[in-house]
């Protein structure tokens, strides 16, 4: 599975974590930035990351921002992403089980390392259920 993963400023240090845990994982993963913890504007990662993810460069995508708010509303702004917000396991496992999420972001100011490796670990081994989810998330439209 290629993935594709970036962050701000403050998910700068989290993001670092999560890649050499995929990649030392076997995960091919491209990392879109940003690439210290200077301060950065996140729609300038996420709108490259998206766009690629759009484009069926990568199969999913992981974010990272302070509350994971910033970010998973300008992932939500392109067409062919569901980017859901998941700040512990279960939620991470809802979004891709009832909402066929391609996005997950994280909120790294409220999780500690191990909670977002876990969310990350759910978000990659959960399948989507389908049947009336499909229905649903048709109905969410253009
Ligand atoms: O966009 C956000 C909130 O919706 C993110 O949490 C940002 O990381 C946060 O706003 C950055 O804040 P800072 O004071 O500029 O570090």
């Amino acid at each position: 599975m290629k993935l594709a993963i970036g962050s701000d400023h403050a998910g700068f240090e989290q993001k670092q974590m999560l890649l050499q845990w995929l990649r030392d994982n076997g995960y091919e993963v491209q990392d879109f930035g940003t690439h210290s913890a200077a301060s950065v504007d996140y729609p300038d990662y996420v709108h490259p990351l998206a766009s690629a993810v759009e484009r069926g460069e990568f199969e999913r995508g992981i974010l990272l921002c302070g509350s994971a708010n910033g970010v998973c509303i300008t992932a939500n702004k392109h067409q062919g992403i569901r980017a859901g917000l998941a700040w512990e396991p279960e939620v991470a496992s809802l979004i891709r089980q009832h909402n066929n999420a391609n996005v997950v972001c994280i909120p790294a100011r409220f999780v500690d390392e191990e909670t977002a490796r876990a969310i990350t670990s759910q978000f990659l081994n959960t399948a989507f259920e389908g049947g009336r989810h499909q229905t649903r998330i048709d109905k969410i439209g253009v």
